[in-house]
């Protein structure tokens, strides 16, 4: 019999962590081995199956992220920053892949991820479908065509529970688009507008977030010139796309040499 892949899920009763159970059970080439939730959480102790409603599966969900990542080749976070990097050590200790969706990462807490990838294979990604992917791609070329005369406005729209803003769509967008006009983001983002702001500066790339209801991510990408608008737009209707994503960097990960990668990586769109 070959032997599949064994995942691990942090943050498994959460909205992409109940995603990700769904697409490791129906995926043949993965399997699930370790849950992990917040110490406290109802949840621990429990198996995860019968806790979501369905019939035993074996796995009891467990705050002992270490222990959860013994059998694991892979561990798959959407959590949130500081659990995040501290997965990450777990990760590097178990030297299994660690793929990241979590966003709302701070410069430096990215940063401290380059000493756990030293001895793992990190994946991370502020997006792990195809269709985001392929649009920073877009999104680049477009800016290197166009000059400072198209104004770039990227607008998010998200559900009413996510807690960080711009998305980190959005900053993955703001980045190709900086990179395509040939510019560093941070020297040129401009969000959080309100009050009296002044006119919008020229080469500025400017960030706008919306959160309502149960939206599941939507990202415009507009470049605004005089007399004419170009706006690339990229929808997901359900978060299977992202845990797909997820789940195929944890097997793309499986004998790489330890260090930092993301989605384009895995999707062989670099360059
Ligand atoms: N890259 C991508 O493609 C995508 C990224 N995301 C990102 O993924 C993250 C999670 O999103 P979502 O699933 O909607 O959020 P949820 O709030 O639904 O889920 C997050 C889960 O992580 C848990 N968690 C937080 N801290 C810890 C911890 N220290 N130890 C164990 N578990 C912890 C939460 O537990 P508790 O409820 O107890 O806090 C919760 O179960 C966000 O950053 C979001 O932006 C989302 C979709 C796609
Ligand atoms: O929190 C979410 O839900 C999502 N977060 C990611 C982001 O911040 O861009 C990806 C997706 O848009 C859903």
């Amino acid at each position: 019999m070959t032997q599949t892949t064994g995942i691990t899920i942090t943050g498994v009763s959460g909205r992409m962590g109940q995603m990700l159970v769904q697409q490791v059970a129906t995926n043949p080439k993965a399997h699930l081995v370790g849950a992990v939730e917040r110490a406290g959480h109802d949840w621990i102790g429990q198996d995860l199956g019968q806790v979501m409603g369905g019939a035993a599966n074996g796995v009891i969900v467990t705050a002992d992220a270490a222990a959860a990542m013994i059998e694991a080749d892979a561990v798959i976070d959407f959590t949130a920053p500081l659990a995040t990097l501290a997965f990450a050590a777990v990760a590097a200790d178990a030297g299994i892949v660690h793929v990241i969706g979590t966003t709302g990462m701070s410069a430096d807490e990215i940063a401290q991820l380059s000493l756990p990838a030293k001895r793992s294979v990190i994946v991370r990604a502020g997006n792990m479908s195809l269709g985001v992917n392929l649009l920073t791609q877009l999104t680049r070329k477009v800016a290197a065509a166009l000059d400072e005369d198209f104004d770039i406005e990227i607008i998010e729209s998200h559900h009413n529970q996510k807690v960080d803003a711009p998305s980190g769509t959005a900053l993955m967008l703001g980045e190709a688009a900086a990179e395509g006009r040939g510019v560093a983001l941070a020297d040129v983002s401009d969000s959080g507008r309100d009050g009296i702001t002044g006119a919008r500066k020229r080469g500025d790339i400017g960030f706008s977030a919306i959160r309502g209801g149960d939206i599941v991510g939507e990202h415009d990408v507009m470049f605004a010139g005089a007399g004419e608008r170009i706006v690339l737009r990229h929808i997901a209707s359900d978060r299977a796309v992202f845990a797909r994503g997820a789940l195929k960097a944890a097997l793309w990960g499986q004998g790489r040499s330890p260090g930092e990668y993301d989605m384009l990586d895995v999707l062989g769109l670099n360059g």
